[in-house]
């Protein structure tokens, strides 16, 4: 019997996975279970009615069903003690729960089978999240699979070590809410000099896809790229001149910087 897979907390990050699963195959080969503490908020995305709404928490963790935890870090001590000494060994846990530590995971729920830590992005919502995951030891060659399955169902799915799940916390998992920055200012900045706000934010939205997908399909480095969108005394190494001066590149370097020391703190503070 295929396992099923239950996403528990529907909010921003649990909505955009089981809209992301639900666009996917793999909503054909595994039954997609729901739950939130508000069960209400099922009812506000059409896209789950097909979805098995749980109604017992603590019925969950049978038959070596894979639980999806998306609640927020603070919200874990509560959701472990219903689960807690529930879960068969033979489940998967899968945490996107940012600086929570899988031994964390683990004593919370006095649970000793496979945990995965993962940390995917809201692109999810369209297959397209990046995300980074690492595991414990227990986890079977099965159980990475299918983590593995569930990730590269929604976007782009790397293994990493968990000593570096902050900073991927900080680059991609928080990276899409820097990038929105950027297209809502080079917007802004279209309408500055004259054009209509809905033309100005297209222009600025494909620009940051079609360079985005020059890197991915060339494989080239970024400067190299730059470098020949580039002219002699033209127009775009006076804008690139200005971006350095007010120190733009120190400006992501130290906002990813931030980033990870907060996971890093979220994970400490518990
Ligand atoms: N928002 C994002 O872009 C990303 C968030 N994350 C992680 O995802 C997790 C959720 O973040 P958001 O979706 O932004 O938060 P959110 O606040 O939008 O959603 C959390 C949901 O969990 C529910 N909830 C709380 N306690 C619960 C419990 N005991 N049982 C069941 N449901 C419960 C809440 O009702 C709420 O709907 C966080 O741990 C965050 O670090 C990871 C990657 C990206
Ligand atoms: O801001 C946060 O804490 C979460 C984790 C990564 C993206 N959003």
């Amino acid at each position: 019997m295929a396992k099923a897979l239950t996403v528990i907390g529907l909010g921003n990050m649990g909505g955009s996975m089981v809209k992301g699963l639900l666009k996917s195959p793999l909503k054909d080969q595994h039954p997609l279970k729901v739950f939130d503490l508000h069960p209400d908020i099922k009812d506000q995305f059409a896209e789950m009615e097909t979805c098995q709404g749980v109604e017992d928490l603590s019925l969950l963790g049978k038959d070596g069903e894979c639980l999806i935890f998306c609640v927020k870090p603070h919200d874990l001590k509560s959701l472990a003690e219903t689960l807690r000494g529930k879960i068969d060994p033979d489940c998967l846990v899968l945490s996107i729960l940012a600086g929570v530590r899988i031994e964390t995971i683990q004593e919370e729920l006095d649970f000793q089978g496979g945990v995965v830590r993962a940390m995917p992005n809201i692109a999810a919502t369209i297959g397209e999240a990046a995300t980074a995951m690492c595991c414990n030891a227990n986890c079977s060659k099965d159980q990475k699979e299918l983590a593995e399955r569930v990730f590269q169902a929604v976007g782009e799915a790397y293994w990493t070590k968990e000593s570096l799940m902050d900073t991927v916390t900080g680059l991609s998992g928080s990276g899409p809410a820097y990038i929105y920055m950027v297209i809502e200012a080079l917007t802004d900045g279209g309408v500055k000099m004259g054009l209509p706000r809905s033309l100005s934010q297209n222009l600025a939205t494909q620009t940051v896809l079609g360079a985005a997908a020059l890197v991915k399909h060339t494989g080239q480095h970024p400067a190299i790229l730059k470098d020949q969108v580039t002219t002699p005394a033209g127009t775009t190494i006076s804008a690139l001149h200005e971006l350095e001066e007010r120190g733009l590149r120190s400006m992501f370097v130290s906002a990813v910087e931030k980033a990870t020391d907060r996971s890093r703190f979220l994970g400490e503070s518990r």
